[in-house]
């Protein structure tokens, strides 16, 4: 199991040990929430702080682009270290030509839909991409409650990426923990974002721990 720890959970005024706790504690990404106050009612932060957090950590920046208009910003998260970017389809008019000008830039793409978007908005980009995110919370904010009626749209985009010759992974973001992982991953997702289960702790170690285990 991939665990993705967002840092949206984490405090601000101490991100680059925070970073460095989940890298210790076994986390194989760090989820970048970009939000732009637009495509979802909050903002976070922009491509300088990947670019400062980059050379201190060795994770794979997974960037989920939570705005308007991504063309015109994936380049620079791009060039600030990401590894993957993400981009909205419902943010996206020309959502094949965004998925292939973001693997043209050398990393990998992904592809995420709000819990009420129905799959049929990337039948045709599945060949295309590296991951598609499945949004299990509306998004904008950590801390909110998983939606469970998300699961059997990642139960029917397993039985389709099965279909196909390249691996594509499933990522589930919000609301995750011990509770709702198993059910996720049983579903058919491979990677978990977690927020505030995995900052909201103690000790990031245990809840790395619990979803790595699943
Ligand atoms: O993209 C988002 C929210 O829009 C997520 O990545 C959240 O940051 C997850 O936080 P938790 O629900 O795990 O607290
Ligand atoms: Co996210």
């Amino acid at each position: 199991m991939i665990v993705a720890p967002s840092l949206l959970s984490a405090d601000f005024a101490t991100l680059k040990q925070q970073v460095a706790a989940v890298e210790k504690a076994g986390a194989d990404y760090l989820h970048l929430d970009i939000m732009d106050g637009h495509f979802v009612p909050n903002i976070t932060f922009g491509a300088q702080l990947v670019r400062d957090l980059r050379p201190h950590s060795k994770l794979i920046f997974d960037v989920h682009l939570m705005v308007e208009h991504p063309d015109e910003y994936f380049a620079d998260f791009c060039r600030a270290g990401a590894d993957i970017i993400t981009v909205h389809v419902e943010a996206c008019n020309h959502l094949h030509r965004t998925v292939q000008n973001i693997k043209q830039l050398g990393i990998k793409a992904g592809v995420a839909l709000n819990p009420a978007t129905p799959l049929s908005g990337i039948h045709y980009v599945l060949d295309e991409v590296d991951m598609v995110l499945l949004m299990t919370v509306n998004p904008g904010f950590g801390g909110q409650k998983f939606i469970d009626a998300v699961m059997p749209k990642v139960e029917r985009l397993k039985q389709l990426t099965a279909n196909l010759e390249r691996n594509v992974d499933i990522q589930v973001d919000g609301g995750i923990n011990e509770n709702t992982a198993p059910g996720a991953v049983a579903a058919g997702a491979n990677i978990l974002v977690a927020g505030s289960f995995v900052f909201g702790a103690e000790e990031v170690s245990k809840p790395i721990e619990i979803l790595r285990q699943l």
